[in-house]
């Protein structure tokens, strides 16, 4: 499964009026990513989610969901297909489970472990509202529930069909820190058992952490859709931190590139190479390692990018 494509979309195209909110995207996921789908506000992510899963009709352009076009195929592909669109719909004076049972029940299709009786139906609900960390709660009527607890319901729900694709917008919206941590290892753990997941967020600390691949929107365009492996590699140069950087300065004759205080920026490929020869020097090191951007520092890089190539209208 691994390598196949689970997304795909060419040239995909939204306008609404005269806005053009996701302008001619070519998406690609993988089976096994967890892709991280980057953007300001309203550069058009959550239209793209909505393209994806049926909801609005594209302006132009193809999708293809799980290998199937879309929306063609809505009826075959959505069961394989865990959603969270913006922020959970739920009865609030219903329990968590009886939300998930209802949500449960009136879904399109019906496949794999869905579907069965009543009986079939609480347990599964029971389930995943355990795996999202609502077991204790899930009786509770949901105008009890905090907005972390509504956003793990909606998870849950989305989870309910054990899908293969898991589609999720901005899934920690109104969390705190420690939501936030919860729903970073449960994604993880889905990722280990093998579900792919398409994550739209804001938060770049947070998709660092989890995805393997990035896609970045700016004004509706896809700019950038690279593994992050390839975006964080070294750059090629190497950070040294010493409490001598004059006597640096002149061992490494030119090949400083830029100096902060007692950080130095060194032109050498190789760590250990450069660590021998400051030594050798006589310099003390207090930190060295090769130098590789955050994924905020490419995500601004490529938005500014841009930012020069706005044509008034
Ligand atoms: N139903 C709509 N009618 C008109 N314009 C819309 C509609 N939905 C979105 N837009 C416009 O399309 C653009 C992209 O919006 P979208 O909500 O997809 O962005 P986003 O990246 O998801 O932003 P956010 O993070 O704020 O949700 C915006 O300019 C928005 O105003």
């Amino acid at each position: 499964m691994t390598g196949q494509v689970v997304v795909a979309t060419h040239g995909l195209t939204k306008r609404y009026g005269g806005v053009t909110a996701v302008d001619a995207v070519d998406l690609q996921v993988h089976a096994g990513d967890v892709y991280g789908f980057l953007g300001a506000n309203g550069s058009g992510k959550t239209t793209t989610v909505r393209c994806l899963l049926g909801l609005v009709l594209a302006t132009s352009g193809s999708i293809e969901l799980l290998g199937r076009p879309m929306p063609a195929s809505a009826a075959s592909v959505l069961p394989r297909v865990g959603a969270l669109v913006e922020g959970p719909a739920a009865y609030g004076h219903l329990s968590g489970r009886r939300n998930l049972v209802l949500h449960d029940a009136s879904g399109r299709g019906e496949r794999g472990p869905a579907g069965g009786g009543r009986r079939d139906r609480t347990a599964r609900a029971q389930e995943v509202l355990e795996l999202v960390g609502l077991g204790a709660v899930g009786k509770r009527p949901v105008r009890a529930y905090s907005l972390g607890m509504r956003q793990r319901l909606g998870l849950a729900a989305a989870l309910l069909r054990r899908p293969d694709l898991l589609v999720l917008d901005e899934p920690t919206n109104g969390l705190d820190p420690q939501g936030i941590r919860e729903i970073r290892g449960l994604l993880l753990a889905l990722h280990a058992q093998g579900t792919t997941i398409f994550l739209s967020s804001h938060l770049l600390a947070e998709v660092e952490q989890v995805c393997t691949r990035i896609g970045l929107l700016d004004r509706g365009r896809l700019v950038l859709q690279e593994p992050l492996a390839t975006l964080r590699a070294p750059t090629g140069r190497t950070v040294v931190v010493t409490p001598d950087p004059d006597l640096a300065l002149t061992a490494l004759d030119g090949q400083v590139e830029g100096r902060d205080g007692e950080r130095l920026l060194v032109r050498v490929p190789d760590p250990a190479a450069l660590n021998a020869r400051l030594v050798e020097a006589g310099v003390r090191v207090a930190e060295l390692g090769p130098e590789r951007r955050t994924l905020e520092e490419v995500v601004e890089e490529r938005t500014h990018a841009r930012a020069g190539d706005e044509v008034p209208t």
